[in-house]
């Protein structure tokens, strides 16, 4: 399988003397759902940033065997897509991302066909159509983690997803629309996604979808063997 992502050295600080992490390495393989595990404050979130190219860290993350800077920022981002948490920090409107993350792409395609097969999904999901013309901020935390969800699906430009608590904010029903989706996304041979890092701090939801088990800290990252059913 091929490697998509190497983290090599990876180390990142909160300011000049507080690490946060250092000395992750590890790779990301075709058909890897990564669960990254670690305690609250341990660094996840940053390492999906750092992977995405959106925080500064020391150390080398390469995308398929390469510098990530090879496609440019906003290119590459389109590529290792890192949907947040809280989606609600984003400017403007959920139509206004898809918007501008189309212009990004390298591939030719309309950004209205994306946002089209984005609401298709969302509606799946429960998601009224108008949702995507309201302010992020005035979305409800469900909501604006489903649209965001969506918009990456339907851009369908990731190869790699990175996953920050997709769910959180989600009753069972709809997370479990969620998972299934995105782990037939990841089957699907129509799909250009070929893995993803996922962060949850459900032990359900990690046994659920994950393959791999990687567990950080200050010092490092260690794979874990499979989550034992309780
Ligand atoms: N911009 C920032 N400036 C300073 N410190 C930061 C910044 N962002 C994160 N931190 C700190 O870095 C550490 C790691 O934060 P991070 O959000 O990556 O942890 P996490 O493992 O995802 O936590 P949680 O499980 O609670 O979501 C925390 O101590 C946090 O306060």
């Amino acid at each position: 399988m091929a490697k998509l992502i190497e983290a090599r050295n990876v180390a990142c600080k909160k300011d000049k003397e507080h690490i946060i992490f250092s000395r992750l390495n590890f790779d990301v393989n075709e058909r890897d759902i990564i669960v990254l595990q670690g305690k609250s404050g341990a660094g996840k979130t940053t390492l999906l940033k750092c992977i995405a190219h959106l925080n500064v860290y020391d150390g080398e993350i390469l995308y398929r065997g390469r510098c990530t800077m090879f496609l440019g920022v906003p290119a590459f981002r389109t590529r290792v897509f890192y949907v947040p948490q809280r989606p609600a920090l984003l400017p403007g409107t959920p139509r206004n991302f898809m918007a501008t993350v189309t212009s990004f792409q390298s591939r030719k395609s309309t950004s209205e066909s994306d946002l089209a097969l984005a609401m298709e999904i969302s509606r799946g999901w429960g998601v009224d159509d108008e949702l995507w013309d309201r302010n992020w901020t005035s979305l409800s935390g469900g909501e604006a983690q489903r649209i965001a969800l969506a918009a990456a699906m339907g851009l369908n430009t990731a190869e790699v997803l990175l996953l920050d608590e997709p769910t959180s904010a989600l009753d069972q029903h709809s997370t479990k629309l969620v998972e299934e989706f995105i782990l037939n996304d990841l089957r699907s041979q129509q799909s250009g996604l070929k893995a993803i890092v996922w962060i949850t701090h459900s032990e359900e939801q990690a046994r659920r979808v994950g393959n791999r088990f990687l567990q950080i800290s200050a010092s490092g990252c260690e794979e874990e063997p499979l989550i034992p059913e309780p």
